[in-house]
């Protein structure tokens, strides 16, 4: 695909399932930038919290846990990693105990200002290093970057979505059952759209994309358009990126 290097943040937001890590993994892939998976996050945090056998909703405890948890998330597209106090956990995180709590951690607002506080810096050092990251989650153009140059919230039906991350279950060998990932996938949009911090919402200056009737190259397309329309692309500037 690509056609120069990306410069600058882009925002990617919305609910579960609308293909967001898909396209901004293979968005900054192409364009010589890393990414960003802040739900990696609040995962990794939330697996802290259960192995410290905290209630999520002891929100005290779970802060205290937060604040100790070693979380270090990679920003390579081509293979985005999460380390919890040095251990790899990028399979864990998406099993189905932490992905049942992980609304209630990331509701707690001293957690968030910690994990918000760590993406900001990462998304710092990013620039710094290469120019360009494309940063995916629920808060992205609203709260952790408000000053990016582009922002997409990117839509799709619950039907169509559940229907997506049940496929994506099943190929990671997982059981599944359809009404209970579409049951899933309802509640966490309703706690992660209703809760008082950072809701999930898109900022009034982002760009509405829905996806349900787009293939994952139409989504892909889509967004490079959007890039290239802002002028957020480089010619290769042939220095080495880390
Ligand atoms: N537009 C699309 N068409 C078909 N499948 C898609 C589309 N977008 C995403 N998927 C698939 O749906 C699943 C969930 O996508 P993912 O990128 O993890 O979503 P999100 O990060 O928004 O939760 C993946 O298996 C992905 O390949
Ligand atoms: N920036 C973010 C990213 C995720 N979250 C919360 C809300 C989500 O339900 C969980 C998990 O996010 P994740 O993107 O991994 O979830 P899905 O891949 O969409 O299932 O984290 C958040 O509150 N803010």
């Amino acid at each position: 695909m690509a056609h120069g290097e990306l410069r600058g943040v882009v925002a990617l937001d919305g609910p579960s399932g609308t293909g967001k890590s898909s396209v901004a993994r293979r968005l900054a892939a192409g364009l010589g930038a890393r990414y960003l998976d802040t739900g990696a996050m609040y995962r990794a945090v939330t697996l802290a919290v259960l192995r410290a056998g905290v209630d999520p909703a002891d929100t005290d405890r779970a802060t205290e846990v937060a604040r100790a948890a070693g979380v270090v998330q990679g920003t390579g597209p081509d293979r985005s990693t999460t380390h919890l106090d040095g251990e790899d956990v990028g399979a864990e995180i998406r099993g189905p105990e932490v992905t049942l709590a992980v609304s209630a951690v990331s509701a707690v607002p001293e957690v968030r200002a910690l994990v918000v506080a760590q993406q900001q810096r990462i998304i710092a050092d990013a620039l710094d290093e290469v120019g360009g990251i494309v940063v995916e989650g629920r808060d992205i153009g609203t709260v952790v970057a408000p000053d990016a140059p582009l922002k997409v919230y990117i839509t799709a039906d619950a039907e169509a979505r559940a229907r997506r991350r049940a496929k994506q279950d099943a190929a990671s060998g997982r059981q599944v059952d359809l009404g209970a990932t579409l049951a899933d996938v309802q509640r966490r949009d309703a706690h992660d759209s209703s809760r008082a911090v950072s809701p999930l919402r898109a900022a009034a200056d982002a760009v509405v994309l829905d996806t349900t009737d787009l293939d994952l190259p139409g989504v892909l397309a889509a967004l490079l358009e959007l890039v290239s329309d802002r002028g957020l692309l480089a010619q290769p500037s042939g220095r080495v990126r880390g």
